[in-house]
């Protein structure tokens, strides 16, 4: 049987315990409104936040700080306060749960905070203000903050941070100022030596991974990710780099061309429509019958769609991790195709509707588009509809299935784990590509993984797919 680890204090007038067992910290409070009648309160040690001693006023109270479960599926900041009754006891208790809350954590970490004040049609600074700020004072976290007054700030200054002076650097907006961050790290002199870790808060309108960290429910849970800020250590991700005529830049998302891009960048004015705007481009440009004519070269290293299923399900179901410690090694077990032999560059030449390559399972909320993506494999998925015998009716089912990520079970959905790839778009001057969900130029552009190059902080040490 687990030890129980109980403390004497007092609420009120009344004698009684705190106690902490099977990583759960439990005691009985009066209900409110109804001072003889207590409930019981039990958190779990990943939800604790600070356990402190306060010595002012002449009393000793043990303040528990901590983000409790508000409804299904929300989490709220709460406080617990008690009279303590045994200074050095209360003293090592405290230093016990503590060491339990935190595990593999540093405990009040500093952070470099980077918050967009036009991420999030313009909320994300007061989504800090409220959310996010209460919850890392209570966690004893401080931080520096800057708030981005231009494109590429956020990138201009993670290229020139110092830093050893934080433990990890927190975005709060949507995956464009994690991009610019990346950008930032990896043009650097000592790109090959950095390990900082970066935060997301989704406080931006397209908040993929942090919906990919948390989960459909939990992704765009300011408390959920703030949480994982704090508990949570760091987790290595692929980057890809990105050549496009002289240029060269990093990709830690997707690329993505073909109806899909379409449908995201030709309704980029319609921010208004909010998720409504990706149907109307996608039926306009399956209306409009556009052509996506295009040489496709690829370092395949797998290419069989029931073969890269099985080796997702050995990945993420053969096991399932119990703590951060155990899952922080699940993806370096699993996470790495064993004896990838590339074949040479595969050409698949012809025209199609979606040729959409990606790092991260989901490319926003509600759609779970490459269920097989692992954060660290040295791999790209790349899934690939072609025109061929294909109904504008079936399209529309495929795009509909990545809610539920059924479209993996249609014929017509290929998928390829590939090394590299050149994409280059012919018969068409003008068009789009996306890139992490920005607009790129529309040339021809070649892609390759670098395993593990970037930290993300995680407290599962791996990505949700549900
Ligand atoms: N003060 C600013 N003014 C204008 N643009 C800015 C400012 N600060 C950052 N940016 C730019 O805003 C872009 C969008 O940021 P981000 O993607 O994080 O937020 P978002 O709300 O999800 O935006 P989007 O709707 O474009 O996805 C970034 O690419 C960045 O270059």
């Amino acid at each position: 049987m687990a030890e129980i680890i109980q403390l004497e204090v007092k609420n009120g007038d009344k004698p009684t315990n705190l106690s902490f067992t099977d990583d759960i910290l439990s005691f009985e409070v009066e209900k409110k409104n109804f001072k003889s009648i207590n409930k019981l309160i039990s958190i779990h040690s990943r939800n604790i936040l600070s356990v402190t001693l306060d010595k002012s006023n002449d009393v000793l109270r043990v303040v528990i700080e901590a983000i409790v479960p508000k409804g299904k599926l929300k989490l709220k900041l709460k406080t617990y306060s008690f009279e303590a009754i045994d200074e050095e006891a209360v003293q090592s208790w405290i230093n016990t749960i503590n060491l339990a809350a935190y595990k593999d954590a540093k405990k009040a970490k500093h952070f470099k905070v980077f918050i967009n004040p036009i991420g999030g049609s313009g909320k994300a600074n007061k989504v800090f203000n409220k959310l996010v700020k209460p919850i890392f004072d209570a966690a004893k976290c401080t931080y520096d903050i800057t708030m981005t007054n231009r494109s590429n700030h956020a990138k201009e200054i993670a290229n020139k941070l110092d830093l050893k002076s934080y433990d990890a650097i927190v975005s709060v907006s949507g995956d464009g100022i994690i991009h610019e961050i990346i950008n930032g790290l990896l043009s650097r002199n000592d790109a090959a030596e950095i390990d900082i870790p970066i935060g997301v808060i989704p406080a931006g309108t397209g908040n993929a991974l942090s919906i990919c960290l948390l989960g459909n429910d939990h992704g765009i849970s300011v408390p959920h990710a703030a949480l994982n800020i704090i508990k949570g250590v760091p987790m290595k991700i692929d980057v890809c780099s990105v050549t496009q005529g002289d240029e060269r830049y990093f990709a830690f998302m997707s690329l993505n061309y073909g109806i899909l891009a379409d449908g995201d960048i030709s309704t980029d004015h319609l921010r208004w429509m909010k998720d409504f705007r990706f149907v109307l481009g996608t039926v306009q440009a399956l209306l409009g019958d556009r052509n996506y004519d295009c040489e496709l070269a690829m370092k395949v290293v797998e290419d069989n769609t029931e073969r890269i299923k099985q080796r997702y399900n050995n990945a993420y179901n053969s096991s399932s991790p119990s703590s951060v410690t155990k899952s922080k090694t699940l993806i370096d077990e699993y996470g790495t195709i064993n004896d990838p032999t590339p074949q040479e560059w595969t050409k698949l030449n012809g025209d199609g509707y979606i040729f959409f390559a990606s790092k991260v399972p989901w490319i926003s909320r509600n759609n779970l588009v490459f269920p097989f993506a692992l954060p660290s494999d040295g791999l790209l998925d790349l899934m690939v509809v072609k025109r061929d015998k294909i109904s504008k009716t079936k399209v529309a089912n495929i795009l509909q299935a990545f809610n539920d990520a059924s479209h993996v079970n249609m014929k017509e959905v290929i998928y390829y784990k590939v090394e590299a790839l050149r994409l280059k778009p012919i018969n068409k001057e003008n068009g789009y590509i996306s890139i992490d969900g920005e607009r790129a130029e529309f040339k021809p552009f070649q892609v390759e993984v670098h395993p593990k190059l970037i930290n993300i902080i995680s407290m599962d040490g791996k990505y949700s797919y549900s």
